[in-house]
């Protein structure tokens, strides 16, 4: 081959074939090493296996972030890096006048949005989606950004003339232990796991100062307060007021040292994330005072004590379920209404008898609940009890991280969001996340077509997306009108007809035949359907979907609740007289809204403030599932990039331009192919190295060409 080639070349002397010969030898050893590519969409060509190739060079070389176009590919390194995270780091990046030239990080992402706003440039508003699977560190990002816009964001003043004025940077890092704590969980995935999806505005003033910030949070997964898998835990909080409470605490919430409660499994596992001195410190910056503090803590003991009451099955239907006997039982209906500040017997009754008013004078007739529906309304209540809580807390912080309307312009946007699930059994809880996913998804989509458009219409290229399709038939399948999974699911709920799981799923197989991304699996004996998301399918279980899109509150819980004395409770339990005097004159209340239309509604809220920003994506990946350092395991990253809609990403990069080299380094990979050129004037193909450099474009600017132009020309057009 090497004779071919000097058949044709200009190197002709001895001493320059042999360095020639050298200079091939090494051209043919290979690429530039593939750690050192900064970005997934300029490894030639672009596939999934150069990816993954990629992706683990680098992370072996603890090089944990990688572009992807207009993606940043976070890999979790699963072990203290302190220098990658430093307040020094941060100021290079805040400071460098190409933050992009530096290595690709968070940071840089961080900078951008922060330059976006400034110029003022439409639309001047940003959003930063880090998505990614559990364990995977959207959280840990998140956490980042907001301490990086601490830094660079700060005002060089406290925002009160008081010395005493806490800086409302800190404010905003003080809501990250108090949401986490009472928030988060150990689970199977990850020790400390966002049980709730949530978007952080930070509120900039005009000279792109931080003055605020606001909240919003979205599905918390409220029965983990009283069911919690096995091997997993309860909310945080419940472990670190049962360990840090001191002696006079344990007294007044009646937690002696060793209770067990059944609410309360694996206590014996202590996490650094059990630091309760550290909830409390935070919640008092944010403005909520010992007693308020204790009063909470009070509140959340009357549950644990309330998850310890037992049923007996009842012999005769038409009596109460009997308490399990024992004089422990007993003791935990008398201390969870002692802390609950309830009545002992009107809480007993209310979990035990059900209250049905029927006729048109609105008789009430009181039926016995059996063993199950007492279970259930028991865990009701505690759900009820701890949601409203959450979002008293959220509403909290927010009332003291929110600035004034007047006191800020613009905004930049932090959404950590569940990534796409899909677990052997999946309900309700993954078809909402897997749709908000799908949104996001289709948003990501949109952005990613349209920077590419841009892309090559600087580049002067013609182009066409070969074959693309977005996931809007899936879209329409969730949530389309009139008929769809939603509508569906809200249609049985709205009927209120005992509907079984197997109905449920002839309905949706019936009404929805012939949907593209509607599969059924003939053969799973469990009532299901199949949904093929674009991260792959999924099947969710028919059983209890109904039921948990009601989520049902039997009005006797919140009518107990009302009557509480604690001051908490009042505040989450306000009495409603006109709710009251309509109850009891018989007028049907307001239609309670769905889960999932709840949700809907919104996820529509969300993507309308989204698409009103500027969004920049980080996708987490978690390079195992068993959180070690240096551990890359390429079968389970490949299903992240699935469900991150990478390879997606990847895919549209290959129906355009695959292969991406900016000309700088063209020039420098092919250089010696001008030593090949033949001394005849050049032709159309010929490679000029002296023509176009990269940086007359600006460093932004690649040159993009195909696989035909490649193996015909060798050489990228000049356009
Ligand atoms: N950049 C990082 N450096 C060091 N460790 C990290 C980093 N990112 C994540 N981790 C580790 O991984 C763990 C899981 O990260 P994190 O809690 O942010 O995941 P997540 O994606 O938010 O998960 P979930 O959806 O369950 O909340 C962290 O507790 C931390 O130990």
């Amino acid at each position: 081959m090497l004779q071919q080639v000097n058949g044709h070349s200009s190197v002709s002397d001895a001493q320059g074939g042999e360095s020639f010969r050298e200079d091939l030898q090494e051209f043919l050893s290979g690429e530039a090493p593939l750690h050192q590519l900064d970005d997934l969409t300029k490894v030639n060509p672009v596939t999934l296996e150069t990816v993954l190739r990629c992706l683990q060079a680098r992370y072996m070389a603890d090089t944990f972030y990688t572009n992807a176009g207009c993606t940043l590919v976070a890999l979790n390194p699963f072990k203290p890096v302190p220098q990658l995270y430093s307040p020094e780091l941060m100021r290079e990046y805040h400071a460098a006048p190409q933050p992009q030239k530096l290595k690709p990080h968070i940071f840089t992402v961080g900078e951008q949005t922060y330059r976006n706003v400034k110029s003022l440039i439409e639309p001047v508003n940003q959003s930063i989606i880090v998505s990614g699977e559990s364990g995977a560190g959207k959280t840990w990002t998140s956490r980042c950004l907001m301490k990086f816009y601490a830094v660079v964001a700060a005002s060089p003043t406290s925002w009160d003339s008081h010395k005493i004025a806490e800086r409302i940077e800190q404010r905003i890092l003080n809501s990250n232990p108090v949401m986490e704590a009472f928030g988060n969980a150990c689970t199977l995935r990850n020790n400390n796991s966002s049980r709730f999806g949530k978007f952080i505005q930070l509120q900039l003033n005009s000279a792109q100062q931080m003055t605020g910030a606001a909240v919003q949070t979205y599905l918390l997964e409220k029965t983990r307060v009283a069911c919690q898998a096995s091997s997993e835990r309860n909310f945080h909080i419940f472990y670190q007021m049962c360990k840090g409470a001191s002696a006079d605490e344990r007294l007044q919430w009646h937690l002696p040292k060793g209770a067990a409660f059944s609410w309360l499994p694996n206590s014996e596992r202590t996490l650094e994330e059990d630091c309760f001195e550290v909830t409390r410190e935070a919640m008092l910056h944010l403005g909520i005072e010992t007693p308020t503090q204790n009063n909470v803590f009070k509140v959340l003991a009357g549950l644990l004590h309330l998850g310890n009451i037992r049923f007996a099955d009842s012999e005769d239907e038409a009596q109460p379920c009997q308490l399990m006997d024992d004089a422990k039982c007993e003791g935990s209906v008398r201390t969870s209404a002692l802390l609950l500040l309830l009545p002992e017997d009107p809480l007993l009754e209310t979990l035990r008898i059900r209250t049905i008013r029927a006729g048109r004078q609105q008789q009430v007739f009181r039926k016995p609940c059996s063993r199950a529906e007492c279970d259930t309304r028991r865990d009701c209540l505690a759900k009820l009890v701890y949601s409203r809580l959450f979002d008293w807390l959220v509403s909290v912080i927010n009332s003291s991280i929110c600035a004034d309307p007047s006191s800020w312009s613009t905004f930049i946007g932090l959404l950590d969001v569940y990534g796409f699930e899909s677990f052997p059994h999946n309900s309700l809880e993954q078809l909402c996340i897997n749709y908000a996913n799908e949104k996001l998804q289709q948003h990501f989509v949109a952005h990613y077509l349209r920077a590419q458009q841009e892309e090559y219409t600087v580049e002067g290229l013609e182009w066409s997306f070969v074959n693309y399709q977005d996931n809007q038939t899936c879209l329409d399948l969730i949530e389309g009108s009139p008929l769809s999974i939603c509508s569906l699911i809200n249609e049985e709920c709205r009927l209120n007809r005992p509907s079984s799981a197997a109905q449920l799923q002839t309905r949706i197989e019936s009404a929805l035949a012939g949907r593209p991304c509607l599969g059924h699996n003939k053969l799973s004996r469990e009532p299901s359907f199949i949904v093929v998301h674009y991260a792959g399918p999924v099947r969710y279980h028919t059983a209890g979907l109904v039921e948990k899109n009601k989520d049902p509150i039997p009005p006797e819980l919140t009518r107990l609740l009302q009557q509480s004395q604690d001051p908490v409770l009042k505040v989450l339990f306000p009495t409603d007289p006109e709710e009251k005097s309509q109850e009891e004159q018989g007028q049907s209340r307001a239609p309670v809204l769905t889960v999932v239309s709840k949700f809907k509604a919104s996820l529509e809220q969300l993507l309308q403030v989204l698409h009103r920003t500027t969004p920049h994506y980080i996708r987490c990946i978690k390079p195992n599932g068993q959180g070690q350092a240096q551990t890359f395991l390429r079968e389970e990253v490949l299903s992240q990039l699935e469900a991150c809609g990478l390879v997606e990403t990847i895919h549209i990069s290959a129906a355009g331009f695959p292969i991406r080299v900016s000309h700088q380094n063209f020039v420098e990979r092919y250089e010696l192919l001008r030593r090949l050129r033949p001394r005849t004037s050049p032709g159309p193909c010929s490679l000029s190295l002296d023509e176009g450099r990269s940086g007359e474009r600006g460093p932004s600017v690649s040159h993009l060409f195909n696989h035909s132009l490649l193996s015909t020309c060798a050489g990228p057009s000049q356009g």
